[in-house]
């Protein structure tokens, strides 16, 4: 059953400390990372978030032992070449992360399997996966959607040119290069997070890196390691702009990842008039965190683009609401890429903030904001997509009456706790 939740009108002044959940993306690859090497994985900040537990439910079935305390699990792996196939289909659930990175590992792994997703990921394209591994020699039965039929098999390296800008398609083309015959690499339009490039060297992998090209020599093996996951920027997105656009709010943001492929939130903050100061920077030698204050200030719009979109490609829901409490026109352009996400986000980015009176419209590939306006209460949908959700939650806080949102437990998804949290930041009131 699809729930609803309505979240008052209260204007709070957001103060305090927050620390957010850990890194989607990084937990994803602990897991995976983990369960590829042979021996013991210690991960610390697991984001226990729905996608990731669903990346763990697989590994379980490909005969890894894992144990989950909370933020701390332990993995014990037989190394990959000594998973066992899998007695069931292998459920990524929402995770378009796990579908497409497992798509790399089980292509060159030793066990045949069937990949399966719920309503939404079925609807989204696997082909942009699936055509360079097929050229690898990967034999995958099925069309550009899950469900997906892999048979793992012996692949060959290959040079290969990303035709977008996705994280995920490089990422499940190197797990595939690091079992593939010969040297693989992969040459990007723009740069996007390269969390798999850095986890793959931390687990002994010797990765070749130059501006826009990540090679892998295929047949190394892997040990395990330790992993520290640093808090999700993301997530931490959703109160960084609360906290800018609620006059008197200063929120500091505690053990925040810095890497710089996912700090566009940051840049475009500071660009549109907030005030942002970055604190105890550590962690450079794996992944960058720090601490990070966001205090209100006047706001003004901005020009959003080109290489800054994978920097920041799923907080651009939230940077939408940012833009109406600004000043001036804000455009947001070359993000066609949010169409294919859980939801087509720039329809329902648009559509829901229309509901609360903003002047905003979808283009092709974004979306033009005129501001400031003052939003009215509304009943909004989430579509299912927790960012969604989350933007709808933070757009209560700036709109003149209450906000109904349907199904927010999609939250879960990436932010199991995400009310708890905002609720903290709001209770101190001035
Ligand atoms: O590699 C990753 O962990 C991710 C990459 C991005 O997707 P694309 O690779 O499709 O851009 C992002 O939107 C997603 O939330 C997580
Ligand atoms: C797009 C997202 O995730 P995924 O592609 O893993 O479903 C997201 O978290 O916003």
């Amino acid at each position: 059953m699809v729930g609803s939740r309505t979240v008052e009108f209260r204007k709070p002044v957001l103060k305090g400390e927050c620390k957010v959940l850990g890194d989607k993306s990084i937990s994803h690859r602990a897991i995976m990372l983990g369960s590829i090497a042979k021996g013991r994985t210690e991960v610390t900040g697991f984001l226990s978030g729905e996608d990731c537990l669903r990346t763990i439910e697989i590994f379980k079935q490909l005969g890894v032992y894992i144990k989950r305390e909370g933020e701390h699990v332990w993995i014990d792996s037989p190394g990959m070449k000594n998973w066992t196939a899998p007695a069931d289909t292998l459920y990524a659930g929402n995770s378009g992360t796990t579908a497409r990175l497992m798509l790399g590992i089980l292509a060159s792994s030793n066990v045949k399997s069937v990949l399966t997703g719920d309503a939404s990921l079925s609807k989204r394209p696997m082909k942009r996966v699936t055509g360079p591994l097929q050229k690898m020699g990967a034999l995958i039965h099925g069309d550009d959607f899950l469900p997906l039929t892999i048979t793992g098999s012996k692949l060959t390296a290959i040079d290969y040119e990303l035709p977008v800008a996705s994280a995920q398609v490089k990422s499940a083309i190197l797990f595939a290069g690091l079992n593939a015959e010969g040297m693989t690499t992969v040459k990007e339009i723009d740069v996007t997070r390269d969390h798999t490039e850095r986890m793959l060297a931390q687990f002994g992998a010797n990765v070749l890196r130059s501006d826009k090209t990540v090679s892998i020599e295929g047949g190394q093996t892997l040990q395990g390691s330790k992993v520290v996951v640093p808090g999700d920027i993301s997530s931490a997105a959703f109160f960084m702009v609360a906290a800018a656009m609620l006059e008197g709010s200063s929120v500091d943001f505690i053990n925040v990842g810095l890497n710089p492929t996912r700090t566009g939130i940051i840049d475009v903050l500071k660009a549109m008039g907030a005030k942002v100061v970055v604190t105890d920077r550590n962690g450079d030698d794996g992944e960058p965190f720090g601490n990070v204050n966001v205090t209100a200030d006047s706001l003004r719009g901005i020009e959003i683009g080109g290489e800054l979109i994978p920097k920041l490609i799923d907080e651009i829901p939230i940077i939408a609401l940012l833009s109406t409490q600004a000043k001036g026109k804000t455009v947001i352009k070359d993000a066609a890429e949010l169409r294919v996400k859980e939801t087509d986000r720039i329809t329902a980015v648009t559509e829901e903030l229309k509901k609360m009176g903003a002047d905003i419209e979808a283009t092709e590939d974004g979306m033009i904001i005129h501001g400031p306006t003052v939003l009215k209460g509304a009943s909004l949908s989430s579509y299912g997509d927790h960012r969604i959700g989350m933007m709808a939650a933070i757009a209560a806080y700036v709109a003149d009456g209450p906000v109904h949102i349907e199904d927010p437990d999609c939250i879960a998804i990436s932010y199991p706790n995400f009310f708890e949290h905002l609720y903290q930041l709001s209770a101190v009131e001035e």
